[in-house]
């Protein structure tokens, strides 16, 4: 069964809500046969896997450049651009039957600010400067930072969504931060007394 929308949806998803809808119902009656969530998160794809993804839409700035790195079956990527149709996100995916999935999805919903792009983040290093870089459950810190900062020009943002252990991520990934030019590093937590399930995410400037 889908999960029922939360009452805070519509709240943070504002006049996109019903495109987000839309994509809800797709998600959730495709997604598992399609291998893009497992086989328990429709019971939760509201909570965990929308809502968690847009809390993060007040953090991308006017008109900016957003690469979104491993979006498989659309978070966070997709549902940022669904919410914040003034960016333009470049969804960077190896998976092709996960991109055939974001490319339909994104003609279905008429995302015109969506391009998908099929290959790993490392092969983008130099093909563009993103402003700000988002991802969710690809990997940790320490392999995650030198794939990702690459992408972002001089002084770009990393927005990376991160579970319980992120502490020990970031210690792990001491070496990586300073290599990569990682500044103003801070955890924060997003939909607190709003989601039932709160959205942490690693933000930081990268400087060259
Ligand atoms: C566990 S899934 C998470 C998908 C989605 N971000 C989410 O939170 O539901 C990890 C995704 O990252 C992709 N991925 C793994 N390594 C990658 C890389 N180096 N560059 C881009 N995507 C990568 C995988 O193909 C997969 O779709």
């Amino acid at each position: 069964m889908i999960e029922a929308e939360p009452a805070a949806a519509a709240a943070i998803a504002g006049p996109r809500i019903d495109v987000l809808r839309a994509f809800a119902a797709e998600l959730g009656a495709r997604g598992e046969p399609l291998g893009l969530i497992g086989p328990k998160e429709p019971e939760r794809l509201w909570t965990r896997h929308l809502l968690n993804s847009a809390v993060l839409a007040p953090l991308i700035e006017p008109d900016a450049t957003v690469a979104d790195i491993g979006t498989g079956g659309g978070m966070p990527g997709l549902v940022l651009a669904i919410v914040r149709p003034d960016a333009r996100f470049r969804l960077i995916e190896p998976m092709e039957r996960r991109c055939a999935w974001l490319g339909e999805q994104a003609d279905r919903l008429g995302l015109a600010n969506v391009t998908v792009q099929r290959g790993r983040a490392e092969e983008f290093h130099g093909a563009f400067e993103a402003d700000q870089v988002t991802a969710r459950a690809v990997t940790a810190l320490r392999k995650l930072v030198p794939i990702s900062a690459p992408l972002l020009r001089d002084g770009g943002e990393l927005l990376l969504l991160k579970g319980a252990a992120v502490d020990a991520e970031i210690e792990a990934a001491q070496k990586q931060l300073r290599r990569f030019g990682v500044d103003e590093a801070r955890v924060e937590e997003l939909g607190a007394g709003v989601l039932a399930e709160t959205t942490r995410v690693f933000r930081a400037r990268v400087r060259r």
